[in-house]
């Protein structure tokens, strides 16, 4: 088996840069097979997207060529120590296959990210009081307060925490019906179904069969006055009936401008919980945790100086420790303070700097297509996806208009919104393959610079 492990690399130099090779391919370890499913070890999760991204297909053709009983990959990731294997998500959507009962079954688990659970979060003093609050709503014990309003910063771990209530409920009650949505998604639902005549049906939904209202981003509502209304009917109704609620924002109520009265006295009656940058000591507990659970072993004098660098955003210090992770295992160079040092300065001198150019050329090399393509008027499936994914992206990663995305792709304001809007909904609903593309792009974008 390692002789034609060994011939299926070689075969796959041909249409790969030879960085590429000895970055993603070389460094794959062919564990043997089970069933008919072969399987392979990756260093790690960015690792295992790669090489399902770009080279799933010609592996399995060059596998089930030598070995005629493989149907499939799976791709396991192999922590620096040997002895744990971890498995990774199964892939489910590469290449033709036989439609399973799982593919047409409703998917019942909501789409909470397994990663932001209470134990992934590192508690310190700046967000001991969000974190007991959360906890204390999703325990089975009386809790004086029924609603709880999360209000930091960008990358502070509101989400993290509002997921991890979700999680909770889901592991522990699977019976309560707790229903995550963000603030834009509420309006969406709401303006579709008032067009579809269906304003019944989402009343029902969000105040009658829900137990737990997950409701992020509260600052979209400023300025929508309907939307506004209808959310103080869905509030009183499920604090009424004793439902509980979790809100995040970045400013707190008084402080988000165009919020009615009414609305605002309502958030305001609610247990503010401010979440504030994590100090120091946190800092460096959140940049080990995250490594733990990547199995990574990371140098105490890393994690410091991460920490250190890092002040104010935790979704920044993860970009910094994922992109030092990635680089040492897959450059297979150990991770040392000088690698962290050149990782850092390269991602935090880009990361601010991202554009449309970057979001438009990264989408453009992971679909296969060119900016003219995405520019031009042609319509076939893969390329409007593209440009739907560029689209939505600029609106992720940059604070340009929708007039200026517009622009940028020759295309009406109207057509950005409605690209926007339906990728939301795709990544909202069950649509786990754009999902993964998506994230795949988001993660390349944020440690672009690292791998020129
Ligand atoms: N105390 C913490 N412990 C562990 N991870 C944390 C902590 N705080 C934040 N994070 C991580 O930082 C990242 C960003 O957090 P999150 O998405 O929850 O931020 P947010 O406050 O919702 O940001 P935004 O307002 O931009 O949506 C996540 O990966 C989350 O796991």
């Amino acid at each position: 088996m390692v002789q034609e492990w060994q011939q299926i690399k070689e075969e796959l130099k041909s249409g790969l840069s030879r960085g590429q090779y000895d970055l993603w391919v070389s460094t794959l370890d062919c564990l043997g097979c089970d069933d008919d499913q072969l399987v392979l070890g990756c260093k790690n999760w960015l690792h295992v997207e790669w090489v399902r991204g770009k080279i799933h297909d010609r592996l399995l053709q060059a596998a089930a060529a030598r070995f005629p009983e493989v149907r499939g990959i799976r791709y396991k990731i192999i922590a620096s120590d040997p002895l744990q294997v971890e498995e990774a998500e199964p892939e489910t959507d590469l290449g033709p296959r036989q439609i399973s009962f799982a593919d047409v079954a409703p998917e019942h688990r909501p789409l909470f990210n397994p990663r932001f659970t209470f134990d992934q979060f590192v508690v310190g003093q700046s967000n001991q009081f969000a974190y007991a609050t959360c906890r204390a709503i999703a325990g089975d014990q009386p809790f004086f307060n029924q609603s709880i309003y999360l209000v930091a910063n960008p990358g502070l771990g509101k989400s993290h925490l509002a997921h991890a209530v979700g999680n909770l409920f889901f592991s522990e009650r699977s019976g309560t019906r707790v229903h995550y949505v963000t603030s834009e998604q509420f309006a969406n639902e709401m303006i579709g179904a008032l067009k579809q005549d269906r304003i019944e049906g989402f009343k029902r939904k969000y105040r009658e069969n829900c137990d737990v209202l997950l409701l992020e981003k509260i600052e979209f509502f400023s300025g929508k006055r309907k939307i506004q209304d209808e959310l103080v009917y869905t509030l009183d109704e499920l604090l009424d009936r004793g439902k509980k609620i979790v809100c995040t924002g970045n400013a707190s109520p008084k402080d988000i401008p165009k919020l009615n009265s009414e609305l605002r006295s309502r958030l305001s009656g609610v247990l503010v919980a401010p979440i504030e940058p994590p100090d120091f000591h946190t800092r460096v507990a959140i940049v080990r945790k995250k490594a733990a659970y990547e199995n990574v072993k990371l140098p105490a004098e890393v994690a410091e100086f991460l920490a250190d660098q890092v002040t104010s955003d935790v979704r920044q210090l993860e970009s910094c420790l994922i992109g030092v992770m990635a680089k040492s295992n897959i450059l297979g160079v150990p991770i040392s303070l000088a690698l962290a040092q050149e990782v850092s300065q390269a991602l935090l001198d880009s990361l601010p700097n991202l554009g449309m150019e970057n979001i438009v050329q990264t989408v453009c090399s992971t679909f296969g297509v060119t900016p003219n393509d995405l520019r031009s008027r042609a319509r076939g499936k893969q390329l409007s996806q593209a440009r739907h994914v560029a689209m939505y992206l600029c609106r992720q990663y940059t604070s340009e208009s929708l007039a200026s995305i517009a622009r940028a792709f020759g295309r009406s304001h109207s057509t950005v919104l409605y690209a926007v809007r339906r990728m939301q909904q795709e990544l909202d609903g069950k649509n786990a393959s754009l999902k993964r593309q998506v994230d795949y792009i988001s993660r390349r974008l944020e440690t672009g610079c690292l791998f020129p």
